[in-house]
C-alpha cells in the first residue's frame, strides 16, 4: 500500500511538472503521447484504489492556472472543463453504449478537435467584450481581449443584439503560419516554437497585441457556452444560429445514431488529418441535445456527456531520396535521411537522423525505398521502417564508407557503433567545434554565424576556437577581402568577440566541447574549482568529486586537460586574455545596499546573470518578480507583463543605460 502510494505520488509530481511547463509556460518537454501514458498509469492506479484519490490529483482538475502578474483575471461564468480521453474504439463503444442506456434516443455529435487551446467569447449586446482563457478551468482564467481583437477568425459584433451570448472555441495556428513566425524567430535567432499549438498559446498569451496581429491566429467556435434573449436546444442548432451571426464554426461535423455511424465519422476525421491545414489531436464525441447534456452534467474536471478520441502519434510514408552524411565535432560521421518533405504535426520535415551503421543495418533502409517516418516529441523526426514490398529492385545495401566525406582521411569505427574521422584537424570538425563555441550555451558571441565561420576556416584564419581571439590582428585584411562584410560589419564582430573575454568562464569550458561536458557539468565544475588552472591541477578523483560528474565524465576532463594539443589552446587562449577563472563576487562596494532589482526582457550588453552578478556585488538584491517592495525594474527590449504590474505598483522602471549609468556613478 505504502509503495502505491509512493508511485502515485510520483506520477503526480511528473504530470504537475509537465503541466506547468504545457499549461502556464507554453514550452513542453515531452511528446503528449508520453503524457498520456502516465496521466493512464495514475488513472489506472487511481482506479484500483480509490481511496488513495485527492482532490488536488492532475486527474481531477483541469491542468493550468490562471497567470497574469497584471493582475486581470476574470471569474469564469460557465467553468472551462477538459475533456475524459478515450484511445480506442472499444471505449468509445462503450461510451456509446453508456449514453444509450441513460437517455433517451441520443443523437452524437462527432467533430474535429482541434489542437489550440481553449477561448471563451463574451458577447454584450451582440458585441465582444470579453475573451478569456481557460486557466484553472473552474474559477477563473486570464483576460486576452485585447488580443483575440487582432483574431480576424473572431467576430467583433454579431448580427442579432443578444443581451448575453458566452460561446467556446479553440484558438490555433494554420501550418502555413506558423511556419512563417519560426521563419521569422530564426531569422531574428530567438527561441523557435515547438508546435503550432504551443506557439498559438504563447502568442495569445502575451501582453502586447501587436504581437498577436503579427503572427495571424485562427479560431474554430466549438461550443455554445451560455445564452439569453434566444431559445437554442441543441448544439447543432446553435451551431446553425453561430454560423448565421457570422461565426466561425467547426466545419465538417457529423450527426450520428449509432456506434458504427460514430466509428465511421472518427475514421474519416482521422483520414482527412494530414490533408488539413492546421492539426487536430483527435476527435470529440458529444451528446447534441442540451436538455441530455444537463441530465449528465460533469465532474470537476470532465463532463460526462463527451469523449475526446486520440488518434495515435501520426505517420506518414515518404520517399528515400538520399543519406547524407555529416562530420561533427568530434569526428564522427552521422549519417541523415534525406527524403520527400512531409507534414507531420504542423511542421515540413524533410530529414532524420539514421545515427549510425546499426541503425541503418537494422533497418536495412536503402536510398530510393519507401520509408515511414514519425516524429518523436512532436519534434524530432524520426524514421519507423522500411516498406519492403515498395522497394525498388536494383537497391543496395548502404554502406558509410571508410574515408572521411569532407577531408578523405580514413575512418575509424570505435567499440560502439560510431565511426569517426581519424584527421583531428579535419575541417568538418573544426566546423563544429567552434559554432558551438561561439553558441549561445558557450562563448555567445553574437553576429558570428555559420557563414562567416566557414569563410574563416577556408581562407585559413581559423585552425581552433583560440584563433578567434586574434582576429584581430588581421582587420585590415578582413576588410579588403570583404569577408566579414565591410568595415562596419567586421568591427562590429571583433567587438562582440573582443566582449566575450569578459564571459563567465563556465562559457569558456562549454565552449571547448569536451565529450559529455555540457553546459550544466560546465557549471558545475566552475563551481567546484574556480578557474581553469584549478581544473588543470586535480587528479580524476577529485574531479569526480564534483556534483554530476560521473566516472566517465571525469576521465574526459582530467584527459582533456593533460593532453598537448589543448595544453597548447589553454595557453593560446590565456595569452589573449580570455577569462578563466570566475570572478569573485565578493561585495566591491554597498552602494546598492537595501535596493531591490528586478530584470525583465533582454538587456543589450548583458546576461542577467550578470547583470544579478553586479547587482549583487555592489550590495544590493536581485529578485524574480515583481512586489512593492521592489526598488527599480530594469526593463530591456520585449519587456512583459512585470513591466505591467511594475506599473500598476508605481515601481520605479529603469532602461539599461539608466542602470549602467547607476553602476558607473563615482
Ligand atoms: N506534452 C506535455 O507535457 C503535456 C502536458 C499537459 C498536457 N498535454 C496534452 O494536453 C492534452 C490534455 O489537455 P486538456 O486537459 O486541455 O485536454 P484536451 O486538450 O485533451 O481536451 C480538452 C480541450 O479540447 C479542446 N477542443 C478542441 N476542439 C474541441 C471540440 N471540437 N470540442 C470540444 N473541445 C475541443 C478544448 O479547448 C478543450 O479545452 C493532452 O493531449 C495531453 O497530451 C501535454
Ligand atoms: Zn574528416
Amino acid at each position: 500500500m505504502e509503495d502505491i502510494k509512493k508511485q502515485i505520488d510520483e506520477l503526480k509530481k511528473k504530470i504537475l511538472y509537465h503541466n506547468d511547463l504545457y499549461y502556464n509556460q507554453d514550452n513542453p518537454e515531452i511528446e503528449d503521447a508520453q503524457y498520456d501514458e502516465l496521466m493512464r498509469q495514475l488513472k489506472k492506479l487511481e482506479a484500483e484504489n480509490p481511496e488513495l484519490i485527492t482532490k488536488d490529483s492532475p486527474t481531477q482538475r483541469v491542468g493550468g492556472v490562471a497567470k497574469r502578474e497584471a493582475g486581470v483575471l476574470v471569474k469564469h461564468d460557465v467553468p472551462m472543463l477538459s475533456l475524459q480521453d478515450v484511445f480506442s474504439a472499444e471505449e468509445v463503444e462503450t461510451f456509446v453504449d453508456n449514453m444509450q442506456k441513460e437517455l433517451d434516443n441520443p443523437e452524437f455529435v462527432v467533430e474535429e478537435k482541434i489542437d489550440g487551446l481553449s477561448l471563451a467569447l463574451r458577447y454584450v449586446d451582440g458585441e465582444l467584450k470579453l475573451a478569456v482563457t481557460r486557466g484553472d478551468g473552474v474559477v477563473q482564467g486570464e483576460d486576452v481581449t485585447a488580443n483575440a481583437m487582432q483574431i480576424k477568425d473572431i467576430k467583433k459584433k454579431l448580427k442579432e443584439k443578444l443581451p448575453y451570448f458566452e460561446v467556446r472555441g479553440e484558438v490555433y495556428m494554420t501550418r502555413e503560419a506558423f511556419s512563417l513566425v519560426n521563419e521569422k524567430q530564426e531569422l531574428l535567432g530567438k527561441r523557435l516554437f515547438a508546435n503550432p499549438r504551443n506557439c498559438a498559446a504563447g502568442t495569445l498569451r502575451q501582453l502586447d497585441s501587436k504581437i498577436t496581429k503579427e503572427r495571424n491566429l485562427s479560431m474554430f467556435i466549438f461550443n455554445l457556452q451560455k445564452v439569453e434573449g434566444i431559445e437554442l436546444k441543441s448544439h447543432t442548432q446553435a451551431y446553425d444560429f453561430m454560423h448565421k451571426q457570422g461565426m466561425k464554426i467547426i466545419h465538417s461535423y457529423k450527426v450520428c445514431k449509432t456506434k458504427e455511424e460514430v466509428l465511421q465519422a472518427i475514421e474519416e476525421i482521422g483520414n482527412r488529418r494530414g490533408d488539413l491545414d492546421y492539426d487536430i489531436d483527435g476527435a470529440v464525441v458529444k451528446i447534441n441535445d442540451f436538455a441530455q447534456r444537463e441530465k449528465l452534467g460533469a465532474t470537476s474536471k470532465v463532463p460526462k456527456w463527451a469523449i475526446a478520441y486520440k488518434y495515435p502519434p501520426e505517420e506518414k510514408e515518404t520517399k528515400l531520396l538520399n543519406i547524407e552524411l555529416s562530420v561533427g565535432r568530434t569526428g564522427r560521421i552521422t549519417p541523415t535521411a534525406v527524403f520527400e518533405p512531409v507534414w507531420l504535426c504542423g511542421t515540413k520535415v524533410e530529414r532524420a537522423t539514421l545515427h549510425n551503421q546499426d541503425f541503418i543495418d537494422d533497418l536495412d533502409i536503402r536510398i530510393g525505398d519507401t520509408i515511414k517516418v514519425y516524429k518523436s516529441g512532436e519534434i524530432i523526426p524520426k524514421v519507423r521502417c522500411v516498406i519492403k514490398e515498395k522497394r525498388p529492385q536494383d537497391s543496395k545495401p548502404f554502406i558509410i564508407g571508410d574515408t572521411c566525406p569532407v577531408c578523405n582521411a580514413h575512418t575509424i569505427r570505435d567499440d560502439k557503433a560510431d565511426i569517426r574521422c581519424s584527421n583531428p584537424h579535419c575541417p568538418a570538425q573544426i566546423e563544429r567545434w567552434i559554432i558551438n563555441f561561439v553558441g549561445r550555451d558557450a562563448m555567445d558571441i553574437k553576429g558570428f554565424g555559420m557563414m562567416y565561420i566557414k569563410t574563416l576556416i577556408e581562407n585559413g584564419y581559423l585552425k581552433d576556437p583560440a584563433d578567434i581571439y586574434y582576429l584581430y590582428n588581421y582587420r585590415d585584411e578582413l576588410i579588403e577581402k570583404g569577408l566579414i562584410g565591410k568595415e562596419k560589419n567586421t568591427d562590429k564582430l571583433l567587438n562582440a568577440i573582443e566582449k566575450s573575454k569578459q564571459n563567465a568562464p563556465w562559457r569558456l569550458l562549454t565552449g571547448l566541447g569536451i565529450l559529455n561536458i555540457g553546459k550544466s557539468a560546465s557549471r558545475s565544475l566552475i563551481n567546484h574549482f574556480h578557474s581553469f588552472d584549478d581544473i588543470a591541477k586535480a587528479t580524476e578523483e577529485e574531479i569526480k568529486q564534483v556534483a554530476d560528474i560521473g566516472e566517465i565524465s571525469a576521465k574526459l576532463v582530467y584527459e582533456f586537460f593533460h593532453d598537448e594539443e589543448n595544453i597548447a589552446l589553454l595557453n593560446k587562449l590565456k595569452e589573449a586574455n580570455v577569462n578563466m577563472a570566475e570572478e569573485k563576487t565578493e561585495k566591491t562596494s554597498d552602494k546598492f545596499q537595501g535596493l531591490t532589482f528586478v530584470l525583465t526582457g533582454t538587456l543589450e550588453t548583458m546576461g542577467r546573470s550578470e547583470a544579478s552578478e553586479i547587482i549583487q556585488s555592489l550590495g544590493g538584491k536581485a529578485s524574480g518578480s515583481v512586489s512593492k517592495k521592489t526598488s527599480y525594474v530594469i526593463a530591456g527590449a520585449n519587456a512583459g507583463s512585470k513591466l505591467i504590474k511594475a506599473e500598476s505598483l508605481g515601481v520605479k522602471i529603469i532602461t539599461e543605460q539608466e542602470f549602467l549609468a547607476m553602476i558607473k556613478e563615482n
